[in-house]
This record gives C-alpha cells, structure tokens and sequence, in this order.
C-alpha cells in the first residue's frame, strides 16, 4: 500500500492551524528527540508507562462493577419490603447502579485514548474532575535561558490527564481518565501548534482489550524542553496520530475519530445545543463523523433532555449500515435513531430501495406535490371498491327518509370545507347527514320545550345511527382511508390529472403516475406517504390494555438493565421498538442534508418540531436539480430559529492527487466553489483505462480494473457506475468477493472505499439535471487509489483521460 506524507505546509500552517497537527521531524533545534529516531527502548519504555496506568484504570473499573452489582442485589432485596419510600429509594438506587453497570460493561475496543501533559493552568483554578481549569498557562510556566546556542525554552509540566471513553474516578477521586466529553478533554481536541494553550504534547494511544499496543505523539510546542514531575525530559514517540488513522484500510463499517478529532470538528461537536447548528464542508471533511460525535456529546451534556430521542436521517440504508457501529463504540445506544430517509415512515418496518428516474424524483420532491396529494386525498373519497353510493335510506320514527345525489354531494363540500384531516373528519360528515335527515323528518318543530326537543333529537340519531343501512352508507361514502390506498389511486394518469391540473404538466403526470403503478415504493414515494398520513390523520382507536410490568413503571429502567430483566427483550431490541413507537425527537441530525427535497423537509420537519438541530451537508455533493426550492423548504421546517453556521475546510479522504482530479468537476458544477484541502497525498495518481467499443469491452475493463485494485490495497474497492448500470456492474464483478461492491452513482453517497473504479464519467454526468455534482461525489469516494474507466461517450485524449476531466 502507498506510503503516507503530510501535504505540507500549508497543513501546519498558521493560515489553517486547525488541519494538522505539528510534526516534531524538522523541529527547531533543541526539541525534544525526533520521532522518527526515537529508539525503540524509548517507545517500549513509554508503552509500558501506558500499560501501566490501563492496568490501574481495569482494577479500578474492576472495583466499580463490584460496587455496582452489590448495589443491584441490595436493591432488590429492599423490594421486598414494600413501603412506597423504601420503594421509591430503591427505584432511584437501582436506576444509578444500572446505568452505571452498562457503561462499565461495555466492550469497548480502545478503553482509553489519549493522553495530554499540560502546563500549570493561570489562576491555579481546579474543576470538579481535579483538573486545572483555565485554558492559558500560568505566568512564567515557560522559562527561557540563554546558552552557548542562544536562547532555550524550559517548562515544568504540571498535569497529565488520560482521555478514554468514560470518565473512571479513583477511589480518592483523582481522575484516572477524563471522558473525551467533559470540558476538561478539550484541549486535547482544541490544541493546535498555533495556539496550542496549556498542552506540551498530545498523545494517542492504540490499545486492544487490556493491552497498549502502541502510541503516536504530537508536539504541540516543539520549540520547549519540557520534563515530566520526575525531571526527565518528555520523549516523543511514533508519526502522528491522525495520519495514522487515515492510512488505515477501511471496511464495510465507519470508524469513530474520537482520537483524532481536529480542532475545527471540535468546535462543532460541542457547540452548545440551542436552536439549529449547520455545517457546510466539502467531501471527506469529516460531516458525517463529526455529527455522530456531536449525539454522543449533547447525550452526555444532558441526557435527561435527550431522553427523548436523537433523530440521525441519512439518504440511504447503505450510509446507514456503514455508519451504525460508530455510536456503540462510543458508548452510546438507544436514544440514537439512524434512519434512512426512505424508512423514515411507518418505523422500521417500510425500507424504500427503488429509485426514480431525475425527471419523476424532481416531480415527487417538489412541494408542488402537497397541492395534488390535498386534492387526492379529498378524491379518494369517491374511490371505494363497489363505488360511491349517490342515495342514502333509512327509516327513522316509522317514516322513509332519503337523501339524494345532490344533497349528499353538498353535504361532502361542507364537510370537507377547512383543511382538517380528511380521516377525522368523518364524525363531522355524519352529524351532517343525520342534520339533513331529521330536517326531512319533519320532526324539528314538533316541541316547544327545548329539552324534550334535544330528547327528541338524540333519540332520532340514536335510532338512524342504529340502522345497518346507515352504517353501511357510511363506511361507503366515507371511507376511511390510507396513505397507501390514496397513492395507488394516483397510478391512474386520469386521476392524476385530475388531482394535478394547473399544478403538473401532462408530461409530468403520464412519468409519475407511470412511477406508481410500480410493484413497491421508491425513496421519493415515502415523504409523499408521509404527507399524505398527516393530510388523512389517524382516526382514534380504542387504546389496547397492555399487562402492566411494576417494573416498566421505573422510568428508563429496562433499558438499562441487562437482556432478559424484563420480558426477554435485549437491550437493542427494546431501542428499536422504542424508535418505531416515537413519532418526535428532542434533537434531530440531517446528514447529506444538501439532498433532502422540499417534501422529505416536510416528513423530517414533523420529526423534529420541538427539537434542536444538526444539519450537515455539501452543495457541491447536491443530487437534488432545484437547490433553491429545497433550502426554501429546509427553512419552513426550520422556522425562525436562529443558526450557527461552521465550515470544516480539510478533506480527511482523498489524498491530495485524487481531490485534485475531482476539483476539475467542482469547477464545472458549482463554479467559484472552494475545494477542501486534502490533508495528505499518497504519491499515486489517479489511472485512466478505456474501454475498447461495446458492452463486452467495458464489462471486461472494469472486472480487469476492480481486481487490480484489490492486489493493491487491503481494505475495501467501490466500482461506481451510473444508475442504469448497477446491476449489470454487479454482475461483471462476481466471484472477485466481497472486499468489492458495485454502487449505482445515487448510492454511493457519503461511503468511502479503499480504492474506486468509477465508470464512464460521461454517462454520470448525464444522468439529470445535476448530473456534474454526482459526479463530484463518485470521484471523492476514494481513501487511496483511483480508477477512472472512459468510454467512447468519455472522449477520451491518448492518456485515457476523459474531456470532462481535463483542464
Ligand atoms: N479527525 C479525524 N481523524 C481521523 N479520521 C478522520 C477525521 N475526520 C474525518 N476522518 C475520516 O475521514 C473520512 C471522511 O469523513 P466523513 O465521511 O465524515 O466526511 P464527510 O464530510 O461526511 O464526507 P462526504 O461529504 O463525502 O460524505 C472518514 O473515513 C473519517 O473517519
């Protein structure tokens, strides 16, 4: 595999201090010893420095569990009792030692890492973990002397702290471990050579299970001597922990960053969680990752207002699988949804994979669609199977009564008159009905005295309500009815246009409806579902009588204790439920929000009405062809919160020869845009092959192609083609095995690989309206090799390489 190097040196520079951190190689001199030469006595010696202080956090965390498990059992025990304080005690016991037992149960992979040696603080100010709490030195924490080689910086350091996964106390509450998400962490994320505060060197330590496998240390000031409290200078160890991390080969599942988070991902982690947070930030800058960091961190700042669910939405199940791991592995499971957009209706149960064409997607993601689905909704009515009646007979106090065509079509209109849900309307378009019917009666003037009037009435509508005729009539004419039902009904192109007229034009309706007339759903039809539950309502039932648990009463209980506590259900499997019940979330995250069309804003707006928001995205990525009309329908569902906006401005992805290519497309599609800058290059450029002419050639090409690609790297290879080609590329690629996976252009969406194959650029480009900007994205996909394949349609120069990406 390519060796990596920093892209220099603008990545250190003061222009961007936050993009990487400071290489001790080239130091001035009098730093501490180069990493590169640090001796391996020197790095053994400081791994079993770490080895030392794990050790002592597992004996610790050993303790805890003890303590955890004995409180667990003299809970229980004081159940037993059953007077309501001594229940009411146990109950809060039980609550604390459960939560407390989960979290130290947790198998996390890398317990604890990171490490910064600080320098005393300024006021001399401790918090309540015992760390210092000011951000700047204390005065004259530097000292400097002059020597035969002019002048050198000395400094005493003052605090080491180790960061982990959760904050471990010891007995005597000195902090073995600071959570990565109390403040006192953050000048581990926030330390950058430029302004470095407190920190002297940061260190990321790689440890599996119980054992410290190796570390990477960073110079935050390389121009000091610092010595530890026994007086021995401070060694630096190993090449820097983020390149570390970045050449690392992926997988099919996304990586926490949580060691290597660069100072500008910090300040949108912990922005405080008031109102709407957006982020902007080309490929690979880390939005994604960066918001799922930022869930984990509002649950720890207030778990209880987070109690009531943190939303992700992704645009696809494959970005959901690929990111799913990263929340566990920080800790944190339950309160996080992540959906797809196309699952976001009707729970986990509804998985929407089919995709439209441009043309039809743009129709259906318009908000001119809540016109036409109002009017379908209201016409559905007249949709019942044996037909809608056009009479209505009963028999009431001895007499026939009749409503005819015209009197019941009038009574529709006024029921239907406002915009209240057409489902729930149904009471009212009854209690018309009987008032046109006892109006016929002839009974209305019958008596004087207005309570045996009321008498007289309620026993007419008790008697025609009680007829089967009635009944029937009614479940007939107003049916109640289902979002499912009402876009069936829109697979009629008449229909459709009826629904449609002034609103789409012919062309419009013959596509969509020809769309719906599909077996299954497409990722569009479920915001159309969506919209159209909430223009029906849900008529109320009956609620259904549930066995009551005591133990469900103790809020939150069964969730954190352990599988099989309750009612045999895992602690995963009661989330899920939990997700599918919850209809509103207390804060909701919006990932590759760029593609969220105006009706999907509207389906993720009724998710998040009380919430707070984190909203990621890139403009350039958009596959959406009306980016105006979206950020329109983005702000409905935002309302007047205020914002705070962020910019991440460093690709972690691509090596620098790979963004370059692909900023030739940004150039085309969103011209004046800035590229991120890429924070490493590898020395491998991007490859060009042409396929020889047909279908066969290109399917022999591209195999050719993905299985080079798999010899040269360990992890994983994406061969992106354009949609209509997925399953034909699927099929070229058999029997290569499963380190290699075929993705139409709209699917390869905020995934990464190893290497990419991406396939005629041409033919991505002319997929739709936005068709350059897809591009963009399949091009950024790539962790460390990249393969273009031309075609024909490419134009391809003699180096292979295609018209549209040439300068
Ligand atoms: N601070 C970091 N340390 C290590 N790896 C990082 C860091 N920041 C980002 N990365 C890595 O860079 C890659 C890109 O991150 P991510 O997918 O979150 O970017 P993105 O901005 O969402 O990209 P896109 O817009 O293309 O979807 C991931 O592999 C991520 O783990």
């Amino acid at each position: 595999m390519a060796a990596q190097e920093a892209v220099d040196p603008s990545v250190a520079s003061p222009a961007e201090p936050d993009a990487a951190p400071a290489r001790s190689h080239g130091g001035p001199p009098g730093a501490a010893e180069p990493r590169a030469g640090a001796p391996d006595s020197v790095r053994e010696a400081e791994i079993a420095v770490e080895q030392r202080h794990l050790d002592r956090v597992y004996r610790r965390l050993g303790e805890k569990i003890d303590e955890a498990e004995f409180l667990m059992r003299d809970a229980a025990a004081r159940g037993q009792v059953g007077t309501p304080g001594a229940l009411a005690e146990r109950d809060a016991q039980v609550f604390r030692a459960g939560v407390h037992l989960n979290r130290l149960n947790s198998e996390f992979e890398d317990f604890l890492f990171g490490r910064v040696d600080l320098l005393p603080g300024k006021d001399g100010k401790k918090g309540p973990d015992g760390a210092y709490t000011a951000l700047e030195p204390a005065d004259g924490a530097v000292r400097t002397e002059e020597g035969p080689s002019g002048a050198r910086s000395y400094a005493d350091i003052a605090e080491t702290l180790h960061i982990g996964r959760m904050g471990v106390l010891d007995a005597d509450y000195t902090p073995l471990v600071i959570d990565w998400r109390a403040p006192a962490a953050a000048p581990f994320y926030r330390a950058t050579p430029v302004d470095p505060g407190r920190v002297v060197r940061r260190r990321v330590i790689r440890s599996k299970g119980r054992r410290v496998l190796g570390v990477e240390d960073d110079l935050m000031r390389p121009e000091l001597t610092a010595y530890d409290p026994t007086g021995r200078e401070l060694p630096v160890v190993g090449d820097g922990a983020l390149m570390a991390a970045l050449g690392r080969a992926r997988g099919h599942t996304m990586h926490d960053i949580v060691a290597s988070i660069q100072a500008e991902q910090d300040q949108v982690i912990r922005a405080p969680a008031a109102s709407v947070t957006q982020v902007e930030g080309g490929p690979g800058t880390g939005k994604t990752a960066v918001a799922l960091h930022r869930a984990a961190y509002l649950l720890y700042q207030d778990r209880r207002r987070y109690a009531g669910g943190i939303l992700v939405v992704s645009p696809t199940p494959l970005l959901v699988a690929y990111t799913e791991g990263v929340l566990p592995s920080l800790g944190e499971e339950g309160q996080v949804a992540i959906r797809a957009v196309g699952s976001l209706h009707d729970g986990a149960g509804v998985e929407a994979t089919l995709y439209d064409t441009p043309a039809v997607a743009r129709v259906k993601g318009s908000s001119r669609m809540l016109k036409v689905l109002r009017k379908a909704a209201r016409g559905a009515l007249d949709l019942h199977p044996d037909g809608t009646p056009t009479r209505l007979r009963v028999v009431a106090f001895g007499r026939r009564l009749e409503l005819e065509a015209a009197e019941l079509a009038g009574i529709r209109r006024t029921a239907l008159g406002g915009t209240a849900p057409v489902n729930l309307l149904r009471p009212r378009a009854r209690r018309l009905l009987l008032d046109a019917l006892w109006a016929k009666s002839g009974s209305a003037g019958r008596h004087d005295d207005p309570e045996l009037a009321a008498e007289l009435r309620s026993s007419f509508d008790e008697d025609v309500s009680a007829e089967d005729s009635f009944l029937a009539f009614l479940d007939a004419w107003w049916p109640e009815l289902t979002p499912r039902g009402v876009l069936a009904a829109m697979a009629d192109e008449k229909r459709l246009s009826r629904f449609s007229r002034r609103v789409l034009n012919q062309g419009e309706v013959r596509r969509t409806a020809r769309s719906l007339a599909r077996d299954g759903h497409s990722v569009h039809d479920v915001a159309l579902l969506d919209e159209l539950q909430a223009i029906l309502g849900t008529p109320a039932r009956p609620a259904r009588s549930r066995d009551l648990d005591p133990l469900d009463q103790l809020s939150g209980l069964e969730e954190l204790m352990p599988t099989g506590w309750s009612n045999g259900e895992s602690r995963r499997e009661r989330a899920e439920r939990l997700a599918r019940e919850r209809t509103e979330y207390a804060h909701v995250i919006v990932d590759e929000a760029q593609d969220v069309t105006p009706m999907q804003w509207r389906m993720i707006g009724r998710r998040g009405r009380h919430a707070t928001w984190t909203i990621v995205g890139d403009p350039a990525q958009s596959s959406w062809s009306d980016p105006d009309e979206a950020a329109e329908a983005r702000d409905e569902a935002l309302g007047s919160r205020p914002r705070r906006r962020f910019t991440l401005t460093v690709n972690y992805r691509n090596p620098a020869e790979i963004a370059e290519l692909a900023a030739k497309v940004l150039a085309l599609a969103m011209p004046g845009t800035p590229a991120p800058s890429a924070v490493r290059a590898t020395g491998v450029r991007p490859r060009f092959a042409v396929a020889a002419a047909g279908g066969r050639g290109l399917a022999a090409t591209v195999r050719e192609e993905a299985a080079r690609l798999l010899g040269e790297v360990d992890g994983t290879v994406g061969v992106v083609a354009a949609m209509h080609r997925r399953q034909d590329v699927a099929r070229w690629l058999a029997g290569l095995g499963d380190r290699v996976v075929a993705l139409g252009s709209l699917e390869a969406k905020g995934l990464e690989y190893d290497a990419t194959v991406v396939v005629s650029p041409a033919e991505i480009a002319d997929e739709g309206p936005a068709g350059l900007r897809v591009l963009y994205v399949a091009l950024t996909r790539a962790t460390q090799q990249l393969t273009v394949v031309a075609t024909e349609r490419d134009e391809p120069d003699e180096d292979g390489v295609p018209d549209l990406l040439r300068d």
